[in-house]
């Protein structure tokens, strides 16, 4: 059995905690079963940022003409764009060989599996099994996969997902039209995609909202802009049949309340109907790591398991999926692992405080509780309102009152103590528009909260039962770095100047 100092799993947020051990000497086991960089650089986050930005530019040009300038009709060059879509996603090949050039560490390429708490053997791509390896500290970043719903002729009929899209079924033109199935951010950003390159987009969604994890108003918003530029959006949906008729697909819906069935003839079937945690090939169940019913890995506030060394990370631990949330969840780990001075110094995790957006067009952001959340948590709530048009910058960019793409910033607050509970942007820049909150709610002297009771070693009963607290200073520049910044944005230009300030991993 080989020995290591630790082993990682998973290549995506996972990596943050290979380079801190790396540079600690530490003798390393990093196993990864696909692409390196994971989902975010080969499938998420990156290359649908590349498309977004040109759809984005197209929808700019249509509101030109308000500002007096006059130019002909934008259209995007599909070849251009799939070129730097795929030159990003090609570019990370490069990240194997900078892991497999280190000494300390050793670069699995295979699906890693539990014999038992601590030892593992890996399922090699190129055929046969590793010897069985083990380490004390076990970092697993295995991330998340496509959620499938089982809808009858789906399967027969062919569809794609946002693996297969960034993969063997990535089109080499727009479609004519397309069904979305799902309206999470990762459907509201397709569909502004695809629309934005000429396709019928039509968005089957099973809520009676868009993007539902945001504020109720600002999903409203979200749908009244992609319905005035011609997408079409069927609400509260149940996805009951998927037929093939004369090389079409028809996918057979029926309305939650009234029963009304709707039929919807596309060319291909995007499935966006959220994930679901990648721990197959792990073989947890021969491991006392728990999980939650769909499989999420359970874990605390400094992100372990219920088996003492063992840390889950990222998609893979059931919060939300954002590759920032994984980055700032690795980062505590090698904090606490490796640099922390002593355990007063430790960090753990928060949520509460975690940005999220969607890079749909009009642009979302938010944190923290929308309105509907902090009047059922029980808040004395006050709500602040404010819309783009009702700014010179706003006018300055011919946003007038009511126009469909006056978008606002929402801010809910607690009345009793007059503190930040939620803020929530709809429209241009959102993501970089609510980060000054990020940092507000972030800050102050805060308390170690216990998220998951239940997963508790030792220590971290002996730090919960001393009170832990952590003086997160808004004037520190650590301050800033311990504070999420959405991913990918510009705000990260100036978030990771803390980065370089502390040289640290
Ligand atoms: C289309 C799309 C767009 C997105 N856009 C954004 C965005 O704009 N901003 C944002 O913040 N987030 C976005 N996300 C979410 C983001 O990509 C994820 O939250 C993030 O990548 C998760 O990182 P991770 O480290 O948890 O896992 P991953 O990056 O998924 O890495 C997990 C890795 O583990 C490997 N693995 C799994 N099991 C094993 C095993 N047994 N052995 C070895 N290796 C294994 C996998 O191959 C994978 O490479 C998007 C997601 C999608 C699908
Ligand atoms: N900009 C970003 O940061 C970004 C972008 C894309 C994805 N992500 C992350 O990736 C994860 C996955 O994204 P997602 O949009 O798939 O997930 P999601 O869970 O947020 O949304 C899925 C949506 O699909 C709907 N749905 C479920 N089953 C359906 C069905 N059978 N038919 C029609 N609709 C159905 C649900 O009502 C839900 O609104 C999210 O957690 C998200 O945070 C982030």
């Amino acid at each position: 059995m080989k020995q290591y100092d630790i082993i990682v799993v998973g290549t995506g947020g996972a990596n943050i905690v290979v380079d801190a051990a790396q540079k600690k000497g530490l003798k390393i086991a990093q196993i990864e079963k696909g692409k390196f960089g994971g989902t975010c650089l080969n499938r998420g986050c990156i290359p649908t940022k590349v498309m977004v930005t040109a759809a984005n530019a197209v929808q700019e040009v249509e509101e030109f003409k308000k500002i007096g300038i006059n130019v002909s009709e934008a259209t995007m060059d599909w070849n251009t764009i799939s070129k730097r879509v795929w030159h990003v996603i090609d570019e990370n090949k490069d990240i194997f060989k900078y892991y497999d050039a280190f000494d300390n560490v050793d670069v699995y390429r295979g699906a890693a599996s539990f014999v038992s708490d601590k030892v593992m053997k890996v399922h090699l791509n190129d055929g046969g099994e590793s010897e069985e390896i083990t380490a004390p500290i076990i970092i697993l970043g295995t991330g998340g996969h496509s959620n499938i719903p089982n809808v009858p002729g789906l399967q027969e009929a062919g569809f794609l997902s946002s693996e297969s899209l960034f993969g063997d079924k990535y089109p080499e033109k727009p479609y004519k039209s397309l069904a979305v199935l799902g309206a999470g951010p990762i459907g509201a950003e397709f569909s502004h995609v695809f629309a934005s390159a000429g396709t019928d987009v039509t968005i089957i969604q099973h809520n009676v909202r868009l993007v539902p994890k945001e504020d109720e108003e600002v999903s409203a918003h979200l749908l009244e802009n992609y319905r005035a530029r011609g997408i079409n959006v069927v609400l509260n949906q149940d996805t009951v049949e998927i037929r093939q008729e004369n090389g079409l697909k028809v996918v057979v819906t029926k309305d939650r309340t009234t029963g009304e069935i709707t039929e919807t003839k596309v060319e291909e079937i995007l499935v966006a109907a959220g994930i679901r945690p990648t721990v197959q090939e792990l073989h947890l169940e021969n491991t006392g790591i728990t999980t939650w019913k769909n499989g999420w890995i359970k874990t605390n506030e400094f992100l372990e398991t219920s088996v003492d060394g063992i840390y889950a990370l990222g998609d893979v631990n059931g919060e939300p999926a954002f590759r920032h949330r994984a980055n700032y969840e690795a980062d505590i780990i090698a904090h606490n692992l490796f640099y922390a001075t002593s355990e007063k110094d430790y960090r753990w995790a928060r949520y509460d405080t975690l940005p999220k957006v969607t890079f749909s067009y009009p642009e979302i952001g938010s944190v923290g509780l929308t309105e509907a959340e902090a009047i059922k948590a029980g808040y004395n709530v006050g709500v602040g309102k404010n819309y783009y048009s009702a700014t010179a910058k706003g006018y300055a960019m011919g946003i007038n009152p009511g126009d469909v793409n006056d978008g606002f910033v929402k801010i809910v607050v607690d009345k009793d103590t007059n503190y930040i509970l939620g803020m929530h942007v709809v429209g241009p820049q959102a993501s970089i528009l609510f980060q000054p909150y990020v940092n507000l709610m972030n800050s102050g002297v805060t308390p170690l909260t216990a998220i998951n009771e239940d997963i508790a070693s030792e220590q971290t009963k002996r730090l919960r039962a001393q009170g832990l607290t952590r003086n997160m200073d808004p004037r520190s520049v650590i301050t800033v770095g311990e504070t999420m910044s959405p991913h990918p944005s510009l705000i990260e230009v100036i978030m990771w100047t803390q980065v370089y300030y502390e040289h640290r991993w």
